[in-house]
Order: structure tokens, then C-alpha cells, then sequence
């Protein structure tokens, strides 16, 4: 299985040469990122204006990646019309406000961002718009493009020795504030999440309430993402309760203030001014409260210029494109919004056996379940981790690769696929348990003692038993280079690459057997590419039909023959090549000595 996997939504629609992936940048993206992504043969498309939200319903379909900044709106219409080509959108900067990550997490696409590449640049336009807000120079620019010369009018303060108050001190708020100390300001936070060690370290005070940052702040900014708990955050309440001095910032998100009790406190003097570089609507629409505060003479306003230099449209632009090239060459991401990290060597460590996992996954639905209706929903499984793989912590590869074999070749996911970032959801919509356990030792356990890592997956019932009420529902797989092998089946032990299509025939392991299988196989031209044997686990005696069911005793001592006969079960595991039509499956089926046949469909 190619690296890919993990966010594989559609194997099949890997590019070829003449199709290569095709990436749509519907928005301004600084040209080293777009580059990189050219030098590694993607089709890069950079419409010349960006598409307005029905041509992009459109577009989308026949991409694999989508990079956007923060004017496009990646709803869940959008998603929902991607299908499943589209594995990838990148934000080429901090806030995921404009795409639907729920949305994109149940699709399995992978959202990425740029978390600290633009830090600097919000931090120094934020220190930017205190100034300006202290100095009137919007204004005075104005005035002087005007020609006035209003030396009286627009006197100022100064910001040194004033208390700054700030609101959420993530990576934006900590970088303001120490630069607002060098400005020889004191700074008080409000951060119910921010560690009050690190708030000592940089000589700010943490406060326990965002009512005595708000009080005490001559100038107070806002760094919160926009969150329902943060929308409205500063509302007529907080503003009202400001120094009628204060000046009020927002180079976070438009929201965090509630507009329209900002606008009110500016006309109606409740505070000072404001600098504002993010609005609820952008650009602003026409009459609107946003409108009106952009304009407002009290405001100094930017057109969300926060992440606009050149460096950092530089870093985020490469930061995200080296994510986009990860992601569609089977790598990893370095900044997931909605996958969980895994570290490179982990990840290459698990490779192998997130491919064995997902194919006893699929060899589970399709041989155990397969038999009973396929019926893997509402079940709990067991995943035991054998050898050097029980050291390993990160195993949500393993556990989403297992949802993917369980389900796939059962289940129609609407255009979807399985992958690490839906999988948990995907299993829980499933009804679907997965209990894991690590057990370091291989060497005394009856189940695996010969290789250095090996996994059980069995079904357990609500009692902690198997599941099943015939048959120990299990499958074991080692790795052995990067080839996968299944070492039990169900009451056999077995040897075999489970890959291709199988045909597994449950049999009284008489003479004659194969020839009659391989001669009916032949007639019906499908050829036999490998053939295994598997006989039952530890040649223990199990007497009944495939389930190994309860014996009765009959008077003329049949029992001892019917005891022979079921101790010679086997498996006949046999990988075929053209096509196995329900006639084949039928004719086999009736076959004498034979007990059951399956066929088995793996990549
Ligand atoms: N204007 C721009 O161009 C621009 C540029 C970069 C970032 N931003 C925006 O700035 C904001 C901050 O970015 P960041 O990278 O510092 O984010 P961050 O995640 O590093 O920090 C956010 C902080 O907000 C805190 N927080 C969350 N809820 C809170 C609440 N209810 N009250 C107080 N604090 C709360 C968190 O604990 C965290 O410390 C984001 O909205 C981002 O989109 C804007
Ligand atoms: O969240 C961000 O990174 C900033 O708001 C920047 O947005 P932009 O990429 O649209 O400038």
C-alpha cells in the first residue's frame, strides 16, 4: 500500500503522468509555495479573479487540493461537491473560520493551516494600530491628503507607561505583549486557558476575569480565534464598563466585538477610538454596522492587512504548499487542524502494519461476517498489539486502518472514504468498538511466537468472550519485510499474503480434494495463481461442521468417524485470477468434503 493511505480518499484516482493531482488556488498566494508545487508536476490553477461561491461548486470536483486564505468560504456545500478526488484544503494562514472542518473531517479530508507563520506580522500591524489609534495618524493622513493642516485637532496620547489589556494570549497576544513592553507599557491578560507560569515569564499579569482586564486597559486588543464562546466577547457590557479614554483593537477576527455596541460606543463616547483590521463582513458590506465603524472618524481601519508583508505571506505560502505536496505524496502534515500528529518515524514504522490491519480488517468483514450477513456494525472488536508493535503508542493509524478494511467492502460512505481523520467518527457512526491491548511478549503466547511484531484482531462479544456462537472469531498477521502474512484464520493456521482475490474453501482435508477444486476452477476458467493449506490451529479436534459445534453421541458409534473426519478440517486458501461467478461459488460449494466457500476480494 503506498504511504498515501492514511489520507487516501479514492485509490483509484491516483494521477497518472498525463493526469497528474490538480490543485485550485482560488486566492492571492505568494509564488515560492506556488512553485513548489509546480517543480513537483502538480497542475496548479490560479483563476485571475477568485470564483465567487457557485463557480467554485463547480470547480471543485476535479480537484485534489484546495488553497485558500481567508476570503474564500469552504462550506459544506463545497465540500459536498468536491467528491472525492479532493483531499486536501489548505489555509495559507491561522484562522479555519472560513472552512467547514466538521464538514471536511467527516469527508475525510485533511484540513492544514499555517499556525505561526504570519505571527509576526499580525503581532507588528496590531502595535501598528495602537500607535496610529494614540496619534490620530489616519486621520492626519487624511487631513493632509486633503489639504488641512489640523495640528489642533488631532493631539494624541502616548502609549508608554498605559496599562494594555489583552484578550487571549495565544501566539499573536504573547507577541503583542512583549512588544508592547518594550513600548514601556504594563500589560494585563485575560486567557482562562493561558498558564500562569508563562504569563510570569513574560511579565504580564494574568487576570482571573475579563471585567478587571477591561477596566483597568487604556488600550485593549483582542487575539481569541472567533469561537461561538468568543463571538460577541466585548459586548456593550465590557465596553461600557472602559475608561472613557480607552481605545479598543481588533486585528484577531470581526465578531470578537460586537459591532453594534462598538459603534455605540465610539458615537456615543463610551471610549476613546478603535484600530480595526477585521470585520463580520469583509470588505465590509455597503450601510452596514462594519461599514460604518471602517468609516467611523474615530477608527483607523485596514483592510485585514494583518498577515499582509511579504515574509509572511512568504512562510505561510510555504509552510502550507510543503504540507499539500506531503499530504498527496503519501507524507504527513506538520500542522492538521482535524487529523491527529504523528511524528514522521512513527508513521514509517506503522507503515507495514497499517496495511496488514486494514486488509485482516477487510478479511474479517468478508470471511467471518461475510458469512453472517455482513454484519460488522454494532460490534466490538479487539486489537492486540504483539512484540515491538505493543511499544508504540500512536496507533491511530492501526485503529483507522482496521474501520477502513471493516467497512469498505461493505458499505456505501456517500463518496467517502475511510482515512485517519474520519475514521473515529466513520466507526462511531457504526456502532463500531475497538478495544486495543499491547502485549510486549511474542515469545510465550500460544498465538504468535515466531515474529517480532504481530496483531490479533478478534471479535468479542458484550462479555468479554468471542463473539460468535460457533467459531472464535479471530485473525493474526505478521510482517515479515514489507509483505504482510495472515498466520491464523479463525481455528486454522495459516500462511498466506492476504491480497488479490482469495478463494477460501473450508474442507475435510481428504485426497482429492484440490483436484476436484482445481478441475472445477479450470472449467470454468479461472486460473489458480497460489494455493495454501491451512490445517486446524495446534491440530486440535473440533467436532461439527465449520463451526465446530457440539458432538452428539449416536448408538452405532458414528461419532468416532464423524470425530476423524472434522479432525482433518482445513482451510484451502486459494488466490485466483478471473472471474469467480456465484455458479463457481454454487458448484464448489456442493462439492463433496466441502463446507463452506468464500470469496474474498482485497486490494
Ligand atoms: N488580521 C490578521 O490578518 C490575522 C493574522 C494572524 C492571526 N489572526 C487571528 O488572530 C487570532 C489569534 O491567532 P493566534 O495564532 O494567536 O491564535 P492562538 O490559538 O495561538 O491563540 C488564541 C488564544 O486565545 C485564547 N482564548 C480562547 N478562547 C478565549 C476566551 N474566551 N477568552 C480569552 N482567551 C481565549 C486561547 O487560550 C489562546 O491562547 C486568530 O483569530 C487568528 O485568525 C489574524
Ligand atoms: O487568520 C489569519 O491567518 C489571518 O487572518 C490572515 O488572513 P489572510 O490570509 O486572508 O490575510
Amino acid at each position: 500500500m503506498a504511504p498515501s493511505a492514511i489520507y487516501d480518499t479514492a485509490p483509484s484516482l491516483s494521477p497518472s503522468p498525463s493526469s497528474p493531482y490538480r490543485i485550485l488556488v482560488p486566492e492571492k498566494l505568494s509564488p515560492e509555495g506556488l512553485s513548489l508545487l509546480r517543480s513537483s508536476g502538480y497542475q496548479v490553477d490560479t483563476p485571475a479573479a477568485r470564483p465567487a461561491a457557485d463557480e467554485l461548486l463547480r470547480l471543485i470536483p476535479a480537484y485534489h487540493a484546495l488553497i485558500v486564505r481567508s476570503e474564500t468560504k469552504v462550506t459544506a456545500e463545497v465540500l459536498a461537491a468536491a467528491g472525492p478526488k479532493l483531499r486536501v484544503v489548505a489555509r495559507a494562514g491561522v484562522g479555519v473560520d472560513n472552512i467547514d472542518v466538521d464538514a471536511a473531517t467527516k469527508k475525510g479530508v485533511v484540513v492544514v493551516n499555517s499556525p505561526s507563520g504570519n505571527i509576526v506580522a499580525a503581532a507588528e500591524h496590531t502595535i501598528a494600530l495602537l500607535l496610529a489609534a494614540a496619534r490620530n495618524v489616519g486621520r492626519a493622513d487624511a487631513g493632509m491628503k486633503a489639504g488641512r493642516w489640523e495640528r489642533g485637532r488631532l493631539v494624541g496620547v502616548e502609549v508608554g507607561g498605559k496599562t494594555l489589556g489583552v484578550v487571549g494570549l495565544g501566539k499573536v497576544g504573547m507577541k503583542v505583549a512583549r512588544m508592547a513592553k518594550g513600548l514601556g507599557m504594563g500589560v494585563v491578560v485575560f486567557d482562562p486557558y493561558a498558564s500562569a507560569e508563562v504569563a510570569r515569564q513574560a511579565g504580564v499579569e494574568l487576570r482571573g476575569e475579563l471585567e478587571a482586564v477591561v477596566r483597568e486597559a487604556d488600550f485593549l486588543t483582542v487575539h481569541t480565534p472567533l469561537l461561538a464562546s468568543t463571538a460577541n466577547l466585548l459586548g456593550e457590557k465590557e465596553l461600557r464598563s472602559m475608561k472613557p479614554t480607552a481605545r479598543v483593537l481588533n486585528v484577531a477576527r470581526g465578531g470578537v466585538y460586537n459591532e453594534e455596541a462598538l459603534l455605540r460606543a465610539l458615537d456615543e463616547g463610551w471610549i476613546a477610538g478603535a484600530g480595526l483590521d477585521v470585520f463580520t463582513s469583509e470588505p465590509p458590506a455597503e450601510g452596514s454596522v462594519a461599514a460604518r465603524l471602517a468609516a467611523h472618524p474615530k477608527v483607523v481601519s485596514t483592510p485585514h492587512l494583518g498577515a499582509s508583508t511579504v515574509e509572511a505571506q512568504e512562510n505561510v505560502s510555504m509552510d502550507v504548499c510543503r504540507q499539500v505536496v506531503a499530504i498527496l505524496s503519501g507524507g504527513l502534515p506538520t500542522a492538521a487542524v482535524n487529523a491527529p500528529l504523528i511524528l514522521p518515524e512513527e508513521y514509517r514504522r506503522l507503515q507495514p502494519f497499517v496495511k496488514l490491519v486494514e486488509r485482516m480488517g477487510s478479511l474479517y468483514t468478508q470471511h467471518f461476517a461475510g458469512e453472517r450477513g455482513g454484519m460488522v456494525g454494532g460490534r466490538r472488536f479487539e486489537l492486540v498489539y504483539h512484540g515491538e508493535l505493543a511499544g508504540v503508542n500512536n496507533t491511530r493509524p492501526l485503529l483507522a486502518a482496521l474501520v477502513k478494511g471493516l467497512v469498505s467492502s461493505i458499505s456505501d460512505l456517500g463518496g467517502r472514504d475511510v482515512n485517519i481523520v474520519n475514521a473515529t467518527l466513520v466507526a462511531r457512526e457504526r456502532g463500531i468498538a475497538i478495544d486495543e491491548k499491547h502485549v510486549r511478549d511474542v515469545g510465550g503466547g500460544a498465538v504468535v511466537p515466531t515474529y517480532a511484531s504481530a496483531v490479533t484482531l478478534r471479535s468479542v462479544s458484550s462479555d468479554g468472550g468471542f463473539d460468535g456462537e460457533k467459531e472464535e472469531q479471530v485473525i493474526e498477521g505478521y510482517v515479515s519485510g514489507r509483505a504482510v502474512y495472515i498466520s491464523k484464520l479463525g481455528r486454522f493456521t495459516a500462511n498466506f499474503q492476504p491480497q488479490g482475490t482469495l478463494l477460501i474453501l473450508h474442507n475435510y482435508d481428504e485426497p482429492g480434494k484440490i483436484g476436484n477444486v482445481g478441475t472445477a476452477l479450470g472449467r470454468h476458467g479461472v486460473n489458480i495463481s497460489s494455493m495454501q493449506v491451512a490445517p486446524l490451529h495446534g491440530g486440535s479436534v473440533v467436532v461439527g461442521g465449520d463451526g465446530g459445534g457440539r458432538s452428539t453421541e449416536s448408538d452405532d458409534g458414528s461419532l468416532a468417524d464423524s470425530e476423524s473426519r472434522a479432525a482433518n478440517e482445513a482451510l484451502m486458501i486459494l488466490g485466483v485470477t478471473g472471474d469467480v461467478t456465484q455458479d463457481v461459488l454454487q458448484e464448489l460449494g456442493k462439492s463433496e468434503g466441502i463446507l463452506h466457500v468464500n470469496l474474498v476480494r482485497l486490494e
